[in-house]
C-alpha cells in the first residue's frame, strides 16, 4: 500500500472513530451527519412499498426522542424511563388542539414543543436533586401518572379509548413526505446534539456525570446545569411527538407507558449513548428487525430480547460505541496518539508568560498583607467524632499558610467546610468580605476559592487538555463569541506550569499518579483562585518534580494568591509557608512560624516526632 492511500486511510479510520463519538467530538466531525442523512434520504428509493416507508418514519421519530433521551443518559447518567410518556404528552397536546379546538397544525405542534418542555421542566425540578436509582424510580412514578392523568381526563383525551382521525402536517400528508420532515426535523437535532457536546453545557455535563462534587468545586452550578440539560432533553423529545401522534393517527395513553419508556432506553444502549450516531442506530437495528418479524409476536419478543442479550454481551457501550472504539484502536496503531492541539507558545525562564494566571483577574489587584479569608470556630462532627473542633485561621493575600496534622486529625475536612463540599458544620467563615455560610460549592468556585483533593478527582475519560477545558468554564469568552474554549494562551501557561504539554492530548486515567495529581493542581489553577487550597499535592510526586511545583506555589504567592497547604512533606512544607497551623484530633494545638511550629513541644509530641522532618 503507498505512503498516501496509508495516510488517507488512517486519517478516514480517525475521522469515523471521532465522528462516532459524541464526546468531544472535533470541529469538523459533524461531517458524519452528511453520510447519516444521506443513508437514510436514499433508503426510500431502495425500499419502497408503504408500509416499509412507514417503518422507516417510525424509526426516525423514535430516533429524535431517543436523542432527546441520551442528552440525560448518556452525557449525565441519569436513566429516564419518563422519556416515552413525555413525547406522549406531545402528541396529546397536538392530537387535543387540533381535533378538540381547531387550532392549525403548525400552532398546535409548537404547543406540543412547548407543553412537552414544561412538563420536562416539571419533572427535572422534583427530581434533579436525587440522583442514581431516585432518579429512575421517580422518572417512572411520572410515566405512571401521565398514564393515569390522561385515562382519566375523559373529556379531555378520550380516555383509555384513545383519540381517532389524527391530521397530518399540511403538505405532509402523505407516507413519503412525513418520512422526509421527520428526517428534516432529525438533522436538525442531530446538529443540536453535536453542538451540544462541543459547547460549554455540553462540558459541564460530562464533569457532572464524572464526578458532581469536582464539578461544583470548579464553579458548574450542578443543580441548574441538570435542569437546562433534563428541559433541552424534553423539548427535543416535544419535536417527536406532533410527528408521532401524526404518524401513528390514532393514540392511547399506553404510549406513555412505563414499557414504552423502557423500549427507548434500550434503543439508546443498543445503539451506544453518548455518541453521535448510536441513537438512531439502536432505533433502527431494534425498531428493523423486530418489524420484520411483526408477522409471530412470540419471535418478536424473543429476537427483541436476543438482539439485547446479543449487544449488551459482545458490544459494551453499544453498537457504535464499540465500533468507535474498534476504529479508535486502529487510528491509534497506525499514526499515534494525536499531536496537541494547543500552540506552542514560548515561555521563558520567568513568569513572562504567566500573566494570564494572576488572581490580579479577579476581584481587582492583590493587596499583599491583606485579610482575605478568615474562619471562626469552625466545628464540624459526624455523630459522635468531631472533625473540627473549633478552630479559627486566618489567611492573608501573598501568603502560603500550612495546614499540618497526624493522619485523622481533620485537615480534609476543614478544607471541606471552607470549600463547602461539607455541611453542617458551625462557627464562622468569610472570604472577599463574603459570609461563606451562605454560598455553595460552585459559588465559592466563583468568588475565587480554587482546590485539589487529596484523592485524584479528575475527568478520567478525558484528556489533559479537556479537563483543563471544562475546569476553565468560568473563563470561557463572552457570549456571542464563535469559541466556547478559553483563550490558547490560558491554557497553554497551565500546560507549562505544570509540565504537561507533553500529556496535553492524552487520556487522565493513563497518566501515572504524579501527573494526575499535577491535572489536578492544573484544573485548580483553571479556576483563576484567589485562594487555593491544596491538599497534599506533592504526596506521590518524584523528586524531580517537586522543585517545578515548589517553583509554581512560590510564583502565585508573589502574584498575590493565598494558598492554604495541607502536606506531609515537612522539608517542602516548611520551606514555603510563612505560617503554619497545627491540628490534632480536630483541634488547633499550635500556629505560628514553621520555626517555631518544629521547636513547639505540643506539636513534636503530637505530630513531628513521628516524622522524619
Ligand atoms: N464523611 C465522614 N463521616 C464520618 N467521619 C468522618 C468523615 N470524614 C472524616 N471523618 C472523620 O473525621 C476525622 C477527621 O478526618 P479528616 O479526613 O478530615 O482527617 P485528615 O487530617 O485529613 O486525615 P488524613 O491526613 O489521613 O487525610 C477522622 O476521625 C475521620 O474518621
Amino acid at each position: 500500500m503507498s505512503v498516501m492511500s496509508k495516510a488517507v486511510l488512517t486519517r478516514a479510520a480517525s475521522g469515523l472513530s471521532a465522528g462516532l463519538r459524541s464526546r468531544e467530538p472535533g470541529r469538523r466531525e459533524w461531517l458524519i451527519i452528511v453520510p447519516i442523512v444521506a443513508v437514510c434520504a436514499l433508503l426510500p428509493l431502495v425500499i419502497q412499498g408503504r408500509y416499509e416507508v412507514g417503518v422507516m418514519t417510525l424509526i426516525l421519530i423514535y430516533a429524535i426522542a431517543a436523542y432527546g433521551l441520551d442528552l440525560v443518559l448518556g452525557h449525565l447518567g441519569l436513566v429516564s424511563v419518563a422519556h416515552a410518556a413525555l413525547l406522549t404528552v406531545g402528541a396529546y397536546t397536538l392530537v387535543i388542539l387540533t381535533t378538540k379546538y381547531g387550532v392549525g397544525y403548525w400552532w398546535a405542534a409548537l404547543a406540543g414543543v412547548g407543553v412537552t418542555t414544561l412538563a420536562g421542566l416539571l419533572l427535572a425540578g422534583i427530581t434533579m436533586r436525587s440522583r442514581g436509582h431516585y432518579f429512575s424510580v421517580s422518572s417512572l412514578a411520572f410515566a405512571a401518572v401521565t398514564v393515569v392523568v390522561i385515562t382519566q381526563w375523559t373529556s379531555l383525551t378520550n380516555g383509555a379509548s384513545g383519540i381517532y382521525a389524527i391530521p397530518t402536517p399540511p403538505g405532509f400528508d402523505s407516507t413519503i413526505s412525513l418520512f422526509y420532515l421527520s428526517l428534516i426535523v432529525l438533522t436538525a437535532v442531530l446538529v443540536a446534539m453535536f453542538l451540544l457536546t462541543r459547547s460549554t453545557l455540553g462540558r459541564n455535563l460530562r464533569a457532572i456525570q464524572a464526578d458532581e462534587v469536582l464539578a461544583a468545586s470548579l464553579g458548574i452550578n450542578v443543580v441548574a446545569t441538570k435542569l437546562k440539560a433534563f428541559t433541552v432533553s424534553a423539548a427535543i423529545v416535544g419535536l417527536a411527538g406532533p410527528l408521532f401522534a401524526s404518524w401513528i393517527s390514532y393514540i392511547t395513553p399506553s404510549s406513555a407507558s412505563i414499557m414504552e419508556g423502557f423500549n427507548l432506553l434500550v434503543y439508546v444502549i443498543i445503539g451506544g449513548s453518548a455518541t453521535l450516531a448510536g441513537p438512531l442506530v439502536g432505533v433502527a437495528l431494534v425498531v428493523g428487525v423486530t418489524e420484520a418479524f411483526r408477522f409471530t409476536e412470540l419471535y418478536q419478543t424473543l429476537i427483541f430480547s436476543g438482539i439485547v442479550f446479543l449487544v449488551l454481551l459482545f458490544f459494551r457501550g453499544g453498537v457504535v460505541g464499540s465500533v468507535a472504539r474498534a476504529w479508535s484502536r486502529v487510528a491509534v496503531r497506525r499514526r499515534g496518539p494525536e499531536p496537541a492541539e494547543v500552540p506552542e507558545v514560548a515561555v521563558g525562564p520567568g513568569p513572562v508568560a504567566l500573566p494570564h494566571l494572576s488572581p490580579a483577574d479577579r476581584g481587582g489587584p492583590a493587596e499583599p498583607g491583606k485579610v482575605l479569608f478568615e474562619a471562626r470556630s469552625l466545628t464540624k462532627k459526624y455523630g459522635g467524632v468531631t472533625a473540627v473542633s473549633d478552630v479559627s485561621l486566618a489567611a492573608r493575600e501573598g501568603e502560603i499558610i500550612g495546614v499540618i496534622g497526624p493522619n485523622g486529625a481533620g485537615k480534609s475536612t476543614l478544607f471541606g467546610l471552607i470549600s463547602g463540599v461539607v455541611g453542617g458544620w458551625s462557627g464562622s467563615a468569610s472570604f472577599a468580605g463574603r459570609d461563606l455560610r451562605r454560598l455553595a460549592v460552585h459559588e465559592r468556585a466563583r468568588l475565587g476559592i480554587g482546590r485539589t483533593f487529596q484523592t485524584n478527582r479528575l475527568l478520567n475519560d478525558e484528556t489533559v487538555l479537556q479537563n483543563l477545558v471544562t475546569a476553565a468554564y468560568l473563563h470561557r469568552p463572552a457570549r456571542g463569541s464563535r469559541s466556547a474554549d478559553p483563550d490558547d494562551g490560558f491554557l497553554n501557561t497551565i500546560l507549562d506550569l505544570t509540565g504537561l504539554r507533553a500529556k496535553a492530548n492524552e487520556v487522565v486515567s493513563g497518566l501515572s499518579i504524579e501527573e494526575q495529581k499535577l491535572v489536578g493542581v492544573g484544573m485548580a489553577l483553571a479556576v483563576r483562585p484567589r485562594m487555593l487550597l491544596l491538599d497534599e499535592p506533592f504526596a506521590g510526586l518524584r523528586e524531580s518534580e517537586t522543585p517545578r511545583l515548589m517553583r509554581l506555589l512560590e510564583w502565585l504567592r508573589d502574584q498575590g494568591m493565598v494558598i492554604l497547604l495541607v502536606e506531609h512533606k515537612m522539608r517542602v512544607l516548611m520551606s514555603l509557608c510563612s505560617h503554619v497551623y497545627v491540628l490534632d484530633s480536630g483541634q488547633l494545638i499550635a500556629e505560628g512560624s514553621p520555626d517555631q511550629i518544629v521547636n513547639d513541644p505540643r506539636v513534636i509530641s503530637a505530630y513531628l516526632g513521628t516524622k522524619n522532618a
